[in-house]
């Protein structure tokens, strides 16, 4: 197999995986197309040694692996362009799209084609990204190359297809939710007492504390909050009195609403 790589839709994922795959010397700039409708659009620094293209199946051509980047209401007419230039036999296909299945991708582009579906992150572009994968029809062999590839750029988890919403809500809408928190908490930061970059820079680092906590010791949330939250102290009375105000509750039916989104994105248009 070729080390090519096409990305069709170089907007904020479509680039971050690019980036990510260079910066952890998975591929080289060189082997990576890129291709967008407005090429204007994309400055010579964002487009630094990766080829660019605004044609779809010239961008192809040569490529091993085809990577699905638009919006979900763009992919039917990128599908409908490529149908008749992909090969098979040669070429596998990686959909990052929301809300669109391996069955959808294969009625356009014929029941040969292997679809492998991925939903990485935006931190994919700095090798952190969490990234499910799912498919119907693909081999062990594309599989495991899959999985490898999206290693190098974080973290890796085989789910079920019907799974693939609920990972896009979770992790892929995820990073937001947890920006906003960080954000909510350095806001909180400036009102008793601390400037906006010192507050944020505090809240960031505690952040990544807690998930390191998690990661690193293998523990459960609630016995690292358990540790912190001293006996009628200030930590449990704060804890308290977000919860009171639907602190788990807003996030968790956040989630459920952007599961439910994203699993309608493509029928929506
Ligand atoms: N953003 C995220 O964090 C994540 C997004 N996703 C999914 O990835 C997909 C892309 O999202 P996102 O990157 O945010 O969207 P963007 O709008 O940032 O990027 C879409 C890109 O597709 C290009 N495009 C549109 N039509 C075509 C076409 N016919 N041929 C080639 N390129 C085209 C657009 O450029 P132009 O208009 O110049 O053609 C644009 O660069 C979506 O389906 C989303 O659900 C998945 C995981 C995470
Ligand atoms: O907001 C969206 O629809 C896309 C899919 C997951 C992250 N961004």
């Amino acid at each position: 197999m070729s080390n090519k790589i096409t990305i069709i839709g170089s907007g904020n994922i479509g680039l971050s995986l690019a980036n990510g795959l260079v910066k952890k010397e998975y591929s080289k700039p060189s082997d990576i197309t890129l291709t967008r409708r407005n090429l204007k659009l994309m400055s010579e620094e964002v487009a630094a040694g990766f080829n660019v293209s605004d044609n779809n199946i010239v961008a192809i051509y040569d490529a091993a692996i085809v990577v699905l980047a638009v919006l979900p209401q763009q992919l039917k007419k990128v599908l409908e362009e490529i149908a008749s230039s992909i090969e098979p036999e040669k070429q596998l296909i990686i959909s990052v799209v929301s809300g669109v299945t391996c069955a959808d991708i294969r009625k356009e582009l014929g029941n040969n084609v292997q679809v492998i579906r991925a939903m990485p992150n935006t931190a994919i572009a700095i090798g952190q990204s969490m990234t499910c994968i799912a498919s119907d029809n693909a081999n062990e062999e594309n599989m495991k190359e899959v999985t490898a590839l999206f290693e190098t750029v974080g973290a890796v988890v085989t789910i079920n297809e019907d799974l693939m919403t609920s990972a896009t809500a979770l992790c892929a809408c995820g990073i937001a939710f947890f920006l906003r928190s960080i954000r909510a908490a350095s806001q909180g930061g400036v009102e008793i007492g601390f400037h906006a970059h010192d507050a944020l820079k505090m809240a960031v680092q505690t952040a990544k504390g807690a998930a390191d906590l998690l990661l690193i010791s293998q523990s459960h949330p609630e016995g690292e909050i358990d540790k912190v939250t001293s006996p009628k102290g200030c930590t449990i009375a704060g804890l308290n009195e977000m919860e009171h105000n639907g602190f788990s509750s807003a996030f968790i039916k956040g989630i459920k609403l952007s599961a439910l989104k994203a699993g309608g994105l493509y029928k929506e248009g």
